[in-house]
């Protein structure tokens, strides 16, 4: 016997089966594209309905989703500009392109697109059947908001100019990607909420500067992820200590273990920390990603990179 599904009202959209046996009633849901919290929400509805049926004394739900084939969106968000987000972002990508994974990146900046800079590229994407083919370099691939428009003109932008713009970079053919990392643009506000609502990223990771203010900003990052129910890889300590550029010793004249205590309270991992080096700043200003090259900051990225992927497929 099975429960009639026009009880469940709208939901009866999802319900895929729904059968009653013995008191027990079984509903199987097709969840595919709902987030943690719509699923949960529709759970409790569907259950709440069943029960208030005279004949069932138990509910049961299994929920399927047909997983979406396609790479996985990792954001990286700040929540202020000038922290090194795109920096990492870059040099993220490229070591984890080293560790043997298949990656592309948006530069989804609109207010300052840097990654053709840190990438030393300022080839333009084509597009076939109105979709964008993603450029590549280091080994990484590559659709940018710089790309679209010139420099200087991207910051004029308003609201759906950017997210029309942003959607072209997301549905670009990404095909032959596993992971996708976004570098969004810095702060907490619409443009952020509804790129990340769109793109419906599997983790994301926070960029901060051990200054209290930043971490004040990186806790509004923590919250927008929490809101948009994105699953938060961690906190990345960036400008941290400097390193002195004759010895490469790293020092700490403002103090050190802030971001990671900031971490611990806000309740998110801590993956690392880059420390403000002379020489990390020319090269990305160069387009020489050292993610690419060797020694300590390539090693630095690439254990980084290791700590996110870790956290991505635990
Ligand atoms: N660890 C570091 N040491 C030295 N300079 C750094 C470091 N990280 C980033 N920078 C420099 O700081 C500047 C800002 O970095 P970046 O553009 O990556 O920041 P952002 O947070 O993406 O900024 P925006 O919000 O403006 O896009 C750049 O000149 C970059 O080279």
């Amino acid at each position: 016997m099975s429960l009639d599904p026009s009880i469940f009202g709208p939901a009866r959209e999802r319900l895929r089966s729904s059968r009653l046996v013995d008191g027990v009633a079984t509903l199987v849901v097709e969840a595919t594209g709902l987030s943690e919290g719509e699923r949960a929400a529709l759970e409790k509805d569907l259950r709440a309905v069943a029960l208030a049926q005279p004949d069932v004394h138990e509910v049961r739900v299994a929920m399927t989703a047909s997983r979406k084939a396609g790479p996985r969106l990792i954001a990286v968000g700040s929540g202020k500009g000038g922290v090194g987000k795109s920096t990492v972002s870059a040099n993220l990508a490229i070591a984890m392109a080293r560790l043997g994974r298949k990656v592309g990146i948006i530069d989804a900046d609109i207010y300052g697109p840097s990654q053709p800079t840190l990438l030393g590229t300022s080839e333009r994407p084509e597009a076939k059947d109105k979709q964008l083919i993603p450029v590549e370099a280091h080994g990484i691939r590559l659709l940018s908001v710089g790309q679209l428009v010139s420099p200087g003109h991207a910051l004029a932008w308003r609201g759906p100019m950017a997210s029309g713009a942003l959607t072209q970079l997301v549905e670009g053919d990404w095909s032959d990607r596993e992971i996708l990392i976004i570098d969004l643009p810095p702060g907490t506000g619409d443009v952020q909420l509804s790129l990340i609502q769109k793109s419906r990223p599997a983790g994301a990771v926070i960029v901060s500067t051990p200054q209290d203010l930043a971490l004040i900003d990186a806790r509004r990052a923590v919250d927008l992820f929490r809101k948009t129910e994105v699953p938060i890889l961690g906190l990345i300590e960036n400008m941290a200590g400097y390193q002195c550029p004759n010895c490469g010793e790293t020092s700490d004249p403002f103090g050190s273990g802030g971001a990671e205590a900031a971490a611990a309270a806000l309740d998110v991992p801590f993956l690392g920390r880059l420390p403000l080096s002379a020489s990390l700043r020319e090269a990305s200003d160069a387009g020489r990603p050292p993610a690419a090259g060797e020694g300590p900051a390539a090693a630095a990225f690439r254990m980084l990179a290791e700590a996110v992927l870790a956290r991505l497929d635990p």
